[in-house]
């Protein structure tokens, strides 16, 4: 029944179905690995992008390799044509997450219902779109990249397969799709192997910014050259996208009043709570087969210590995807008494570094249902108790389905109100042509 009800559902959602297209045939088929270049193992993605940049192993040879870092500013371009442009095929690359074939590396991406943390997968892809994007911005000269590359944005993420199995190899393809000056969007794949095929499971966009030596300033990164229509097409996709992002972000309702159809909704809602008995504005009675937003809320909080450090001595952004990922999931299980499956992730947005040393404050909340779908956001922070600031680093966005009935998602507050049609955009942006 689910499985069938995921079907219909790419064969309908133009955004999913675009990037499977563009994942099986099309642009996969032209970009295919160099001859004599092998997939790269999953467990070598992270050893690369250490020796690319030059990150110490140990933590107490952070602060000598940060320093040491600081000379390759002079290989910093001063404008972008000073760059060598590259081709999308330049910077495709496969990594091999050999879970049938090494059934030693299973136990790390297992979780209880013997299938895969897709926890774990979000770290996999953050892991590889830096790797992409070092590749595209190799420099000639020498093996040390100049630049930092952080993950800004995770565009979205679409799911094609319900259960990831354990004991099949999966792999990982993409490459740099859209560039602007010191941004690089990224298209990544994930396969999974049944019989003598790979079946796609999932397509994701990311977006990496380069940043100087010291991750202070941006820096430009290479060019793109467009070869074929196919990928002048992909190429016009990561201009809309951009485009997209701008007019979503001037019409986020932190800055613009809802619309007027958003205005009816949350009205309706409204009077839906209202007690018919009092004829008041203030008493208000939850509807039947309804929650109250304010129940949904589940935290959680990480300390962040060294061990959890990307390669510029940050908390790595694959890291709190994985933690953000399964406080969300958690937070749609307890709603939905139900065994949850996430269908979708969109627009988290990175919006500053984690320390390391950070308290890391982690809330989640179901903001919005629709059928069987729980739209989950986790936001973020980090609390600094000496100076006792607050300061939001990340919002997640999740989509979940369950295999059963749910209750209504219902707001109480104007805020929760306005959370609820957040997650009622996110929900519609990326799932809503499929239903
Ligand atoms: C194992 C190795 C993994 C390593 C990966 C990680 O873990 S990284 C760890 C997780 N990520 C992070 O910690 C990043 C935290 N965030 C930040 O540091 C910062 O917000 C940022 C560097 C991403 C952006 O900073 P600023 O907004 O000041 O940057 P600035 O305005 O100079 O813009 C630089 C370029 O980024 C683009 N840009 C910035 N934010 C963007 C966003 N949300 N979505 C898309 N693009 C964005 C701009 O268009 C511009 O591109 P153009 O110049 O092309 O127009």
């Amino acid at each position: 029944m689910l499985s069938h009800r995921l079907f219909s559902f790419s064969k309908a959602c133009p955004v999913l179905t675009r990037s499977l297209t563009s994942s099986t045939d099309g642009s996969q088929a032209s970009l295919l690995m160099k001859e004599g270049q092998l997939p790269i193992h999953v467990n070598n993605v992270r050893n690369r992008l250490r020796e690319i940049v030059g990150a110490s192993t140990n933590w107490r040879d952070h602060v000598q390799a940060m320093n040491e870092r600081k000379a390759l500013h002079t290989l910093l371009a001063k404008t972008q044509s000073d760059l060598t442009p590259r081709k999308m095929s330049d910077s495709y690359i496969e990594v091999i997450l050999p879970l049938g074939s090494q059934p030693e590396i299973r136990e790390k991406y297992l979780n209880v219902h013997n299938t895969v943390r897709f926890g774990r997968i979000l770290e996999d892809l953050d892991s590889l779109g830096v790797l992409i994007c070092y590749t595209h911005t190799k420099h000639d000269a020498t093996q040390r990249s100049p630049l930092s590359i952080v993950t800004a944005l995770v565009d979205k993420i679409g799911l094609w397969k319900q259960h990831i199995y354990p004991d099949r190899d999966i792999k990982f393809t993409g490459n740099v799709s859209w560039v602007g000056k010191t941004s690089m969007e990224v298209k990544m794949h994930m396969l999974q192997q049944h019989d003598d095929i790979y079946a796609p499971v999932l397509d994701a966009t990311f977006v990496m910014v380069a940043r100087d030596p010291e991750n202070k300033r941006p820096a430009f990164v290479n060019p793109l050259i467009l070869e074929t229509p196919e990928e002048e097409k992909i190429f016009k996709e990561g201009e809309m996208n951009k485009i997209r992002r701008i007019d979503s972000s001037k019409a986020s309702l932190l800055k613009m009043a809802p619309t007027a159809e958003e205005r009816n909704i949350v009205h309706n809602l409204f009077l839906n709570t209202l007690d018919t008995r009092t004829m008041s504005f203030r008493s208000r009675v939850l509807p039947p087969n309804s929650v109250w937003m304010q129940d949904t809320t589940l935290k959680g909080l990480e300390i962040c210590h060294p061990q959890e450090r990307n390669i510029f001595n940050r908390i790595f952004g694959g890291f709190l995807m994985r933690k953000a990922y399964e406080l969300g999931w958690a937070c749609a299980y307890s709603y939905g008494n139900f065994r949850p499956y996430v269908v979708a992730v969109d627009d988290i947005m990175f919006q500053k570094p984690v320390e390391i040393g950070s308290l890391l404050l982690l809330s989640s909340q179901v903001c919005y249902t629709e059928k069987n779908y729980i739209q989950v956001r986790v936001y973020s922070g980090v609390y600094d108790p000496d100076s006792r600031i607050h300061q939001t680093t990340n919002v997640f966005h999740f989509t979940f389905m369950i295999e059963k009935e749910i209750p209504n998602i219902v707001p109480r507050t104007y805020g929760e109100s306005m959370l609820y049609l957040d997650g009622k955009r996110h929900f519609d942006s990326t799932m809503k042509e499929n239903m």
